[in-house]
C-alpha cells in the first residue's frame, strides 16, 4: 500500500427493519496517489457516500482494509484525522454570523491559531466578503466557506462529497479554481461528483464505482483511452433514420438512434457505412467521429439511466 489513500476489498451491508438488507459495498477497492485531484464517480446509490463515511469513521465497515497517509483505519483515525479535511455532510452555519466569525468560532473550537482564519478566507476567495453575514452569501460562497472550515487545520488530504452540487456555472468555476490551487500547493483531493464534464476538466485520476464495486480506475487519459468506442455520428434525412438504423444493425453495427442522427459503434471503416447506405439510396449528410468523454465512458460502464438522457442531449 503506497498511495495517500488505499482501500482494499471494502464490504458494507446495511440492515434495517423497514428497508431490509442492502449491500452498499461489495469488495470495493480504490487507490489515490499523492498530490492528485481524484474524482470518485458513480450513479446514485452506488456506494460513494458510504465509502467516504466509512473512511471518516462515521459508519463501520463489515470488512476490508483502509489506510490514509499510511495509517491503518479505523484504528489509527485519532492520529490521522488532524491531517484530513472532509466535507461529507453539508455543514449548517449560523446565518447571522459573518464568514469571519464563523471560521473564528470553528478555529477556537478546534484549537487552531486565530491568524489562520484570514489565511483560509484568502485561499477560498472570501476575504473581501468576510465581514458580511452568511445569510447574504450565495450557495457557491457558502460552499467555499464550508471548504474553508476544512482547511483551518491545514490538512494534507481533502475529502469532498459533491462540492459543486447545486452551483451555477460561475460557482462551479470558482470551486474548480480553488481545487486547482489547493492541489498546486501539494494537497491530495478526493471528490465525488455527478458533474462529469467538470471532473474531466479538473481531475488527474478517477475511480468509477457501480453497485458497490470498482468498475474502472486510472488517470483520466487512461480511462478515456481504454474505453474509446470508435463511435461515429451519422446524419441523414430524418425520415430515413429508422430504415438506416435497421439496415446498419442487420449488417452488424451497433446503432443508437437520436432524433436527428444515429450513433454507430463497432465499425472501423466509415466508408462501409456510406457504401452500405448508398446501395439502398440513402445518402449520408454527415459522418463524424465522436470524441469520447468521461460522461460517455461513465454511461457505458455503469449503464446509469440518469446520465443516459444527458448524453443523448449533448450529442
Ligand atoms: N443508512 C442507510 N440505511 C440503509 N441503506 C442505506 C443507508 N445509507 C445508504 N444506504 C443504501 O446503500 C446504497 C449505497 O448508498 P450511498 O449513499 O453510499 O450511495 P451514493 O453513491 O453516495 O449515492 P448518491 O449519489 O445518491 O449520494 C444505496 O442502496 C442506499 O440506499
Amino acid at each position: 500500500m503506497t498511495g495517500v489513500l488505499e482501500i482494499t476489498d471494502l464490504r458494507k451491508t446495511y440492515r434495517s427493519r423497514r428497508r431490509g438488507r442492502r449491500q452498499a459495498l461489495d469488495g470495493f477497492s480504490m487507490s489515490v496517489e499523492p498530490g492528485q485531484v481524484h474524482g470518485f464517480l458513480g450513479p446514485n446509490g452506488s456506494g460513494k457516500t458510504t465509502t467516504l463515511r466509512i473512511l471518516l469513521g462515521l459508519v463501520a465497515a463489515d470488512s476490508g482494509e483502509m489506510t490514509v497517509l499510511g495509517e491503518r483505519l479505523p484504528d489509527a483515525l485519532p492520529q490521522v484525522i488532524g491531517r484530513v479535511g472532509a466535507l461529507v455532510e453539508s455543514p449548517q452555519f449560523f446565518p447571522n454570523f459573518t464568514g469571519r466569525q464563523t471560521l473564528s468560532l470553528l478555529a477556537t473550537a478546534g484549537g487552531v491559531p486565530a491568524r489562520r482564519v484570514d489565511d483560509v478566507l484568502e485561499l477560498v476567495g472570501l476575504a473581501d466578503r468576510a465581514g458580511d453575514r452568511v445569510k447574504g452569501y450565495s450557495l457557491g460562497m457558502r460552499q467555499r466557506l464550508a471548504v474553508a472550515s476544512t482547511l483551518l487545520k491545514q490538512p494534507q488530504v481533502l475529502i469532498l462529497d459533491e462540492p459543486a452540487n447545486g452551483l451555477d456555472p460561475s460557482g462551479i468555476r470558482q470551486m474548480r479554481e480553488l481545487m486547482r490551487s489547493l492541489a498546486g500547493a501539494g494537497m491530495t483531493i478526493v471528490l465525488s461528483s455527478h458533474i462529469l464534464g467538470e471532473v474531466q476538466q479538473l481531475c488527474d485520476s478517477v475511480t468509477i464505482i457501480a453497485a458497490g464495486r470498482r468498475v474502472v480506475s486510472g488517470t483520466v487519459a487512461q480511462v478515456l483511452a481504454a474505453n474509446t468506442a470508435d463511435a461515429l455520428r451519422v446524419r441523414l434525412a430524418r425520415e430515413e433514420l429508422p430504415g438506416a438504423a435497421a439496415l446498419l444493425t442487420a449488417a452488424g453495427a451497433v446503432v443508437n438512434s437520436y432524433h436527428d442522427h444515429l450513433v454507430v459503434t463497432g465499425i472501423t471503416t466509415p466508408e462501409w457505412i456510406t457504401r452500405t447506405l448508398a446501395e439502398r439510396q440513402m445518402y449520408v449528410s454527415e459522418l463524424t467521429p465522436l470524441p469520447v468523454d468521461l460522461e460517455s465512458v461513465f454511461l457505458q460502464l455503469t449503464g446509469d439511466p440518469a446520465t443516459a438522457s444527458t448524453t443523448e442531449v449533448s450529442q
